[in-house]
């Protein structure tokens, strides 16, 4: 089974050894939301709901392919999403006139991949488009048992009790809230039992249906494996999931970075002080000492960037950086941040007075791809890194890469690292 805790695509890629895809129900109308505007095309941070589940669901390797069942009113709109965004592993397909409709669709288009990368699912991930918060190691989880036991699904304690009433309205009875759950999704089926289920069903599933756990266990006999997901599963349903939805998105971006350390140890033990310091701000660290191989996925997820290099010519680690953004093609939702942190001895000119050009048009470049470049030299280093990265966070730029180069004297590691601590507490 998957290894729990942090989502970590090596483990699920472990795990996961079969071919998976999803198909994100997204043909609705939204009505609940009061809203014109259907709630999976609403925009937080400037990009539509939809296009943080599809990439959440893009961030992990082996997911192999997505389908998008949209309303055919919307198919220009979602086809313009996905160039925008460059979302890659997605393509869109009619939805329905019911949710049900709108997954069979998917499904059957899963049936009819033409591309030929993309063979036809073991596993099929069948997700709302509308609960943008999916975690890979429980998603991993649902895909793993979904193959054993041909169905799985997603389950949430009951918040309020579920009562039966009388035609009348009035109470019949209630039922005993420890024995139920509520259906959340992912929910995943082998291909088989979920097209088989959507061929054998009737008509008033077709129409009157919300559960496609059920249509398994009627037409397959298959009995959903039901495992409980966090509380992030949530469906953005009323105008107010849309706020909630927005300030997590936020809180979910500013609360993750990846630090760079070349593998040298003086500048593994810089980025130890930093993640003990920045652990204050409940801010999560993975040191890496470069972005190569498989360590290249840090410039795929929704990772925050800092780069702080201090060694005295590293400009060239600054561009290297901008090269593998660039490489990795990726739409720069919000504007990546690149600090350059010297530590310049007291012998040295600032870096900024030797290479002035250099810098200059190194960050008016970058900026016209979303990219900010800061300098911190050394001595300046009473606004500390750690106070700088949470002005940006608060700035909301959510992109930050820490870099650590070398050629610190063990002085200034001493210094940098009673300065975290100082400007923590
Ligand atoms: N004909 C439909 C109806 C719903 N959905 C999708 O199913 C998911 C969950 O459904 P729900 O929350 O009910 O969405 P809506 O039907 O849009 O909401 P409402 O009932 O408020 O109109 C959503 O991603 C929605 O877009 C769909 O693909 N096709
Ligand atoms: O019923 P709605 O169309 O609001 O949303 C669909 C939900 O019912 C569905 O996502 C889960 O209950 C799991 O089946």
């Amino acid at each position: 089974m998957c290894e729990a805790g942090k989502s970590d695509h090596h483990s699920a890629e472990r795990c996961v050894d079969f071919p998976v895809s999803v198909v994100l129900p997204a043909g609705g109308t939204g009505e609940r939301t009061g809203l014109q505007t259907p709630k999976q095309f609403c925009t937080f941070l400037g990009r539509p709901l939809i296009s943080y589940t599809i990439q959440a669901f893009e961030s992990m390797p082996w997911i192999q392919s997505i389908v998008v069942a949209v309303a055919k009113e919307n198919m220009d709109l979602m086809t313009d999403i996905i160039q925008r965004f460059k979302h890659r592993k997605v393509r869109a397909v009619p939805g329905g006139s019911t949710r049900h409709r709108s997954i069979c669709n998917g499904v059957l288009a899963l049936g009819e991949e033409e591309r030929p990368a993309v063979g036809r699912p073991k596993v099929v991930i069948i997700h709302d488009a509308v609960r943008p918060f999916v975690e890979e190691d429980f998603l991993c989880k649902i895909a793993m048992a979904a193959k054993e036991q041909g169905a799985a699904g997603a389950i949430r304690p009951l918040v309020s009790t579920v009562i039966a009433t009388t035609s009348e309205g009035y109470l019949d009875h209630s039922l005993e809230r420890a024995k139920y759950r509520a259906s959340e999704m992912p929910q995943g089926f082998t291909y088989d039992v979920i097209s088989q289920a959507y061929q054998r069903c009737s008509e008033s599933d077709f129409e009157f249906g919300t559960e496609c756990l059920h249509l398994a266990l009627q037409y397959c006999g298959t009995n959903a494996k039901l495992i409980e997901g966090p509380p992030t599963l949530w469906k953005v349903t009323y105008k107010r999931d849309l706020a909630a939805a927005e300030s997590i998105i936020k809180e979910t971006l500013s609360r993750s970075a990846c630090v760079i350390t070349g593998g040298l140890a003086e500048a593994v033990n810089l980025a130890d002080a930093l993640r003990k310091a920045v652990g204050a701000l409940d801010m999560e660290l993975d040191i890496v000492p470069d972005l190569m191989g498989d360590n290249a996925r840090c410039l795929l997820k929704e990772w925050n960037f800092i780069q702080v290099s201090v060694s005295h010519s590293c400009l060239s680690e600054v561009e290297a950086i901008l090269v593998a953004l660039e490489a990795e093609n990726r739409a720069l939702l919000h504007p990546v941040v690149v600090i350059w942190v010297h530590f310049s001895r007291t012998d040295e000119l600032p870096v900024s007075e030797r290479a002035p050009t250099a810098i200059t048009e190194l960050a008016s470049t970058a900026k016209h791809r979303n990219i900010l470049i800061y300098g911190i030299q050394l001595k300046q280093s009473k606004v500390m890194l750690l106070s700088y990265i949470s002005h940006l966070y608060i700035l909301g730029c959510t992109h930050i890469l820490i870099c650590i180069g070398i050629n610190v004297p063990s002085s200034a590691t001493k210094r940098m690292d009673r300065n975290f601590k100082s400007s923590v507490i």
